[in-house]
């Protein structure tokens, strides 16, 4: 699934244009206002009183930012990042020496730290909290344990999955940000930016047809931009006017509401299989081959904002707004 045109995951070719694209200050990150006002506040805070920023936790659908955020909030303090993730993490040993790497003030960001190891997790509490490592020395009867000092720093973790959490690490997050969605007008500017960067001239409503189809995810919206850059170059005059976007973006499967074939082949299932649900979410994915952790994270959060999917407590329904989009009848006769 990683090679859908609209997933939000991180692709390969991504990675050093993100580089590039990727806003470095909070006044060039476009959008999250409150998530952005308050962090403006505790940074300030933290540097007139000369401490370590509170830990952060920032959570949200992939692409929307966390870790371009995580990066901005070391740039604003003036302090190094330390880049990690949960999974990497594989014994107490290693968080003990990224830990006692780090200088005072000093930001270590993990990703997905929703998949930190247990025993890792356990060895983190009284490191966010005391800025101190239990390390035990020694096995068998001589073992004790030796506590460690360790510089003031600031933990910033990312998740897609805040539910995973537990409350023991989340709550010694004195932040907790979560990140939503942009409006069409947020990924219009982000992609007129982002042109500019790339020097490709963007008119016209091209940037907000984008935009439209971007599931309200800056990684989604700076994709398609390169590839109706692509249709520019190749079948047009290379700018990117509207008429060639819209075009581009037919040819690239994906309707005005952003939706791929994957979601079509979903919400499809849905009705046609289960009468519009309610249905698990289990049950979705062995229909239509995808995994449920892929649907939960990456297709259902959009699906649900844009309410073409309900939640409810006996499984995901689709709504009337879904049949109308998708132009099929919605069922009259009792069940
Ligand atoms: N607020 C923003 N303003 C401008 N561009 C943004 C903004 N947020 C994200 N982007 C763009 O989107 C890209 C993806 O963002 P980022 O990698 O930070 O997402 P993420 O939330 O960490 O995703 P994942 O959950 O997959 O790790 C960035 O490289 C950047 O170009
Ligand atoms: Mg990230």
């Amino acid at each position: 699934m990683d090679d859908r045109i609209i997933s939000a995951n991180l692709m390969m070719e991504d990675q050093t244009a993100e580089l590039s694209l990727r806003p470095r200050y909070l006044n060039e990150y476009i959008g999250q206002n409150q998530v952005k006002e308050n962090l403006k506040v505790y940074i300030e805070a933290a540097k007139m009183r000369k401490e370590a920023l509170d830990h952060v936790l920032l959570y949200g659908p992939p692409g929307l930012g966390k870790t371009t955020l995580a990066n901005i909030i070391a740039n604003e303090l003036g302090v190094n990042l330390r880049t990690t993730s949960g999974p990497a993490i594989e014994r107490p040993g290693d968080l003990a020496a990224l830990l006692t790497n780090l200088q005072e003030g000093d930001v270590l960001f993990i990703d997905e730290i929703h998949r930190l190891h247990r025993t890792v997790e356990e060895v983190m509490y009284p490191a966010m909290e005391d800025f101190a490592l239990d390390i035990m020395i020694g096995k068998g009867p001589s073992a004790r344990s030796v506590r460690l000092d360790l510089p003031p720093f600031t933990l910033i973790g990312a998740t897609t999955r805040a539910g995973l959490l537990s409350a023991p690490l989340r709550d010694r997050f004195g932040v907790i940000s979560r990140l939503e969605f942009y409006t069409t007008d947020e990924l219009a500017y982000i992609v007129s930016r982002n042109a500019d960067i790339m020097e490709i001239e963007i008119v016209g409503d091209a940037a907000e047809e984008i935009a439209l189809r971007s599931r309200g995810t800056p990684r989604i919206a700076n994709r398609l931009l390169k590839r109706v850059r692509d249709f520019a170059q190749v079948a047009g005059d290379g700018i990117i006017h509207s008429e060639l976007a819209a075009e581009a973006l037919k040819r690239l499967q994906i309707d005005p509401l952003g939706l791929d074939e994957i979601d079509h082949k979903m919400l499809k299932a849905m009705i046609h299989s289960f009468r519009g649900g309610p249905v698990g979410l289990d049950t979705i994915a062995a229909t239509i081959g995808e995994e449920s952790q892929t649907i939960e994270d990456v297709y259902e959060p959009y699906l649900l904002q844009i309410g073409l999917l309900q939640r409810t407590p006996r499984g995901r329904t689709v709504t009337p707004a879904a049949y109308a989009h998708l132009r099929i009848p919605m069922p009259t006769d009792p069940r």
